[in-house]
């Protein structure tokens, strides 16, 4: 049985399980449920803490897991990033008082808090900034108000929790995170997980794209198929009355209306939008 492990809490636990749900397996009904069997399917799924996958991955004591890129880097485990999810995105940043810090350099000699030890600790060695990590589990932001630190490096998404507390981000970002499928580095060619993956990948398609059907003048395909080239190329069916065609094409849902604009322009007609349920390409 294929073991899978998923974040039981936090910013990754809802739309991960979503995602194995639209994936077709059968997922936990209660957040107390620490274990659900997908018999069917023959998946084995653990409610994990997110920081802790990586470890269980790394392991191979589960064999495909889904977490932040951020906890993966900070466990230093021995897994890999198979697949990046397009959900939890956030970024990596040090942040300091108003003022007090505008480049990397200015961290140098100061005392850093974050929950990350391992990346900043990273970060900053291989950038020859000497400066001591403190390590704090969460609400890092308020550890410079309360004296413990000069510097915070944390999750930032909306930036309103640095806000709040007075703190401005500054220096490149460390790190651009996500959810990610992850995988144990040393792992041979595995056919259940490939099922698994192009499951997910399946779903993602799905979000991403839209199905299109539309009827054009023959004498326009070439200028439609042009606008909706699909991911392979568009299906086009003879009408009855000649003169005219039937196309189908998959096109980026984020561009749906731009594209129904520029056909209606070309001459197509009956330009007609479907959500895809799943798909397998
Ligand atoms: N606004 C956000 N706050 C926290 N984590 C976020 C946010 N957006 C995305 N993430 C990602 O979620 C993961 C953090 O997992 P974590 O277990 O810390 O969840 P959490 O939401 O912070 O819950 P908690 O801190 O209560 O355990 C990281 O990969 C982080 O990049
Ligand atoms: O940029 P924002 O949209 O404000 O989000 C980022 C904040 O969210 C997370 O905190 P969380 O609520 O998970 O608490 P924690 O610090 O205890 O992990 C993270 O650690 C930041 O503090
Ligand atoms: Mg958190």
């Amino acid at each position: 049985m294929l073991r899978i492990a998923l974040p039981n809490k936090g910013s990754l636990s809802e739309p991960a399980i979503r995602l194995m749900s639209e994936a077709g397996y059968r997922q936990r009904r209660d957040t107390k449920e620490l274990v659900c069997r997908d018999h069917d399917n023959d998946v084995e799924f653990f409610y994990l803490r997110p920081r802790d996958i990586a470890v269980y991955v790394g392991e191979g004591t589960v064999d495909v897991g889904i977490t932040g890129r951020d906890l993966l880097l900070d466990s230093a485990a021995a897994a890999r990033e198979h697949r990046a999810l397009g959900f939890a995105r956030s970024t990596f940043r040090f942040a300091a008082p108003a003022g007090s810090a505008s480049r990397l350099e200015d961290i140098d000699g100061k005392r850093v808090a974050t929950s990350y030890d391992v990346l900043v600790g990273n970060y900053l060695s291989e950038r020859g900034i000497d400066a001591s990590v403190v390590h704090l589990d969460g609400a890092v932001e308020t550890s410079v108000d309360l004296g413990v630190a000069d510097v915070v490096a944390d999750v930032v998404e909306t930036g309103s929790t640095l806000r709040a507390a007075g703190l401005e981000v500054f220096g490149d970002p460390i790190l651009t995170s996500e959810a990610v499928l992850i995988t144990p580095k040393e792992r041979d060619h595995h056919a259940e997980l490939d099922v698994v993956d192009r499951r997910v990948k399946g779903v993602l398609l799905a979000r991403q794209y839209v199905l299109m059907d539309y009827d054009v003048p023959a004498d326009k395909i070439d200028q439609a198929a042009q606008i909706t080239p699909g991911l392979e190329s568009p299906t086009i069916s003879p009408l009855h009355d000649g003169t005219w065609v039937a196309v189908r094409s998959m096109v980026p849902r984020r561009d749906t209306n731009r594209i129904m604009d520029q056909l209606y322009a070309v001459g197509a007609k009956a330009i007609l939008v479907t959500s895809i349920e799943a798909c397998r390409l």
